[in-house]
């Protein structure tokens, strides 16, 4: 997720956020790939071999919602050990005027337990359930990292501190 007021991206942008989980610290390597049709082809190159994606869509506007089902599916096609967390954004537009919110909260959440992926709603703008989202990744990463070591022969996800994942936003 991309900081407030930027340009449109192209290809992708990449940060590495240390969090604190019990008495490690997993730094998640974040790649922000664009999320227009435009830049469908690049953004397949990011997400290869992803353990999470953050799939972004704007809840005042249904089309991205569209959006994100259609990355969703991509990614559960491609990415098997791939865990999908769901974001609605702009959260701060629609608490400012609630005619606004075009998904309803409770379709969103129906659709995130249908493919078994957990759902946030976070405001760039404010901050408000960023640092959520990203702590409830971490978490999960290192949950299952000991599930992936037996996977992965030769590579203990337990030492290695970095999980590479990416974010998909449609915020336009
Ligand atoms: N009020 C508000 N505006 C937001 C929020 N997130 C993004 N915006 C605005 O929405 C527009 C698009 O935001 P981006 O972050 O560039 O959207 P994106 O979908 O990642 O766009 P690409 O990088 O082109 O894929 C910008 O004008 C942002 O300022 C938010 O949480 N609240």
């Amino acid at each position: 997720m991309k900081s407030f007021f930027t340009e449109n991206t192209i290809g992708a942008a990449f940060v590495a956020k240390p969090i604190q989980v019990g008495d490690k610290v997993i730094t998640l390597g974040i790649w922000d790939t664009a999320g227009s049709e435009r830049y469908e082809a690049m953004s397949r190159i990011y997400y290869r071999g992803a353990r999470a994606a953050v799939v972004c869509y704007d809840l005042t506007d249904s089309s991205s919602f569209q959006r994100a089902k259609f990355w969703v599916k991509e990614l559960q096609n491609c990415e098997e050990l791939c865990k999908i967390y769901l974001c609605g954004t702009k959260s701060d537009v629609i608490e400012g005027d609630r005619s606004l919110r075009q998904i309803d909260y409770h379709d969103a959440q129906d659709f995130t337990e249908e493919i078994g992926a957990q759902y946030f709603e976070t405001s760039s703008k404010t901050g408000k359930n960023v640092d959520e989202l990203f702590q409830k990744v971490a978490e999960d990463y290192n949950s299952t990292a000991f599930q992936f070591m037996t996977e992965e022969t030769g590579v203990d996800l337990g030492q290695k501190k970095d999980s590479y994942f990416y974010t998909c936003c449609h915020n336009n």
